[in-house]
This record gives structure tokens, sequence and C-alpha cells, in this order.
């Protein structure tokens, strides 16, 4: 369970990307975070695995205060934490192999990782994996090669592989087109529910939020302002949202609430067998 409290951020800039949001992922729940640009969607997911530093609040992971931690504990929490970026933050000239045993980096010594010596377990995983996500047979194939929907399959893959305790999902959509989109967000809502982990996303398009999500929580400049189920994110909330509408006086149950660094990586494409 991920339970987030008061999570303030502001940047040196002196822009507060985050007043004080809270909010908990429990279960095998798909939350999705949406709001207009700019509200603070992507400081709020990189402030849970401090790719981005909070300023203040707390962030607990499974009874681990994520904020106190630095060094090795730092590195140890960030593998139960699986990250799929919107651009994929693949390495382009590597395969689809290395760039999904790249999620194993943070278990191996960097000897081994610059050797590419990934322990044979990890490597058949690995396969079992890309199977998986819909990409077996595409193990040596670069990245550079793949359309759009399959290097999002290689983030989810290198981001499963880990067997995080939760993912966390930005924009994993903006590059793709609606269908793609469909089949990427069928993929990561079937992972979560068959593995039994919660699942917080980013996310632009309000239709795939109301498709996909068990909760909606609405940020505006800023601060957590809807918070509920896909049904009650009825035109009151999404006015609320996107344009900053009070709610009227005596409205229904939606509105409420109060209130850099990518994986490391092996520096050159070469195939990996199975052992
Ligand atoms: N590294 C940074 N330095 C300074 N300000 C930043 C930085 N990153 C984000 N911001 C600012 O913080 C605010 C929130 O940005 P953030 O990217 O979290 O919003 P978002 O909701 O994810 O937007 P989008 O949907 O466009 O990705 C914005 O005003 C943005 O300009």
């Amino acid at each position: 369970m991920l339970s987030v409290t008061d999570l303030r951020k502001t940047y040196s800039s002196g822009e507060e990307a985050l007043t004080g949001v809270s909010l908990d992922v429990t279960g095998s729940e798909t939350v999705a975070m949406i709001g207009p640009s700019g509200a603070g969607k992507s400081t709020f997911i990189r402030c849970v695995n401090r790719l981005t530093e909070p300023s203040e609040g707390s962030v607990v992971l499974d009874g681990v205060e994520i904020t106190d931690l630095s060094g090795e504990s730092l590195r140890e929490a960030r593998r139960d934490i699986g990250m799929i970026f919107q651009e994929y933050n693949l390495v382009e000239r590597l395969t689809v192999m290395e760039n999904v045993l790249s999620g194993r980096l943070g278990y191996t010594s960097t000897w081994n990782a610059f050797r590419r010596n990934f322990a044979d377990e990890d490597i058949e995983r690995a396969y079992e994996v890309l199977d998986r996500v819909g990409l077996g047979g595409h193990e040596n194939n670069r990245a550079d090669e793949l359309s759009g929907g399959q290097r999002q399959r290689v983030g989810i893959a290198r981001a499963i592989l880990q067997r995080p305790k939760i993912l966390l999902v930005d924009e994993p959509t903006s590059s793709l087109d609606p269908e793609t989109s469909r089949a990427v967000m069928d993929l990561l809502t079937e992972i979560a529910a068959e593995d039994d982990i919660p699942l917080l996303i980013n996310i632009h398009e309000v239709d795939l939020a109301e498709k996909y999500a068990n909760r909606i929580a609405g940020l505006r400049e800023g601060s957590l302002v809807f918070e509920g189920t896909p049904a009650e994110l009825d035109e009151t909330a999404k006015g609320q949202i996107y344009r900053g509408e009070e709610i009227p006086a005596g409205a229904g149950p939606a509105g409420k609430v109060e209130s850099d660094e990518p994986p490391e990586t092996p520096s050159q494409a070469s195939e990996i067998r199975r052992g």
C-alpha cells in the first residue's frame, strides 16, 4: 500500500508544484491522476520514488517511509517501485532483452552489469515477461526498431521484471494512437490485477481514466480538488479540475478533498541468449 500525506514540492525556481497532496493507493486498485497541464501530476509521481525530491510530506510504501531514505536503502526501496515513463526511457541502441534486463540492474553488481552477466534465472524470467507483454520473439530487436506501442511494452516488461510492490506510470499513452493506448491500458490493468499490485497512473485522456481506473484523483494547481470513482467524475467535478470552477453549494458527492534519473544500463547492444 502507498500512503502519501501532505506532499509539498516547491522547485528552486519558486514554482509551487504541489501544495499539500494526500492520497492512498491500496490493494490492486488502479488510481488515475488527471488534471490540466502543469497541475503537478508528474511531480507527484516523481516525488513518490524521489526522482524529484519532495519539499515536505510523507510517502510510505508498505510501511517504509521513503522520504527518510538515502544511499543503498533508497536504491533498495526503488526496486519495489516500478516506473513506466511517457517517452519509454529505453536505450535505443540496446536490444529489447537488454533494456528489459536493465530493470534488474539494481540487483546485480556494477561489474556484472557492465559485462552483462545477468543471472540465468533473470534471463529466463525476462523471456517470460516479454511473452506476457506480447513481445515474445522480439528479444534481440534493437529498441530503435520498435513502434511506440512496442516500446511502451518493453518499458512495462522492464518494470514488472523487478517484481515491484507498486507501478507508477507517467502518461503512458500520450505518444500513442487511441487503439494502441487502449491496448497498453488493458495490459497495465491486467498486470496490476494478476500480480495484485496497485497502479498509480498519470493520464491526460479523461475517457481512459474513466474506463480503466477504480478511482480518479483530480489535481489542479498543485492541489487535489477531486477524489472519487469514475461515476462520481461528473461535469461539475471536471469543471472544478480543468477550469477551476467552484462547486455549487449543495452539489453532489463528487468534488471534495480539501484542502532525475533513468535506470542505469549497459552501454552497447549485444545479444543475450537463454542460458
Ligand atoms: N524541474 C522543474 N523545475 C521547475 N519547475 C518545474 C520543474 N518541473 C515541473 N515544474 C513546474 O511544476 C509545475 C507542475 O509540473 P508537472 O510537470 O508536475 O505538471 P503535470 O501536471 O505533470 O503537467 P503535464 O500534464 O503537462 O505533464 C509546472 O508549473 C511546471 O512548470
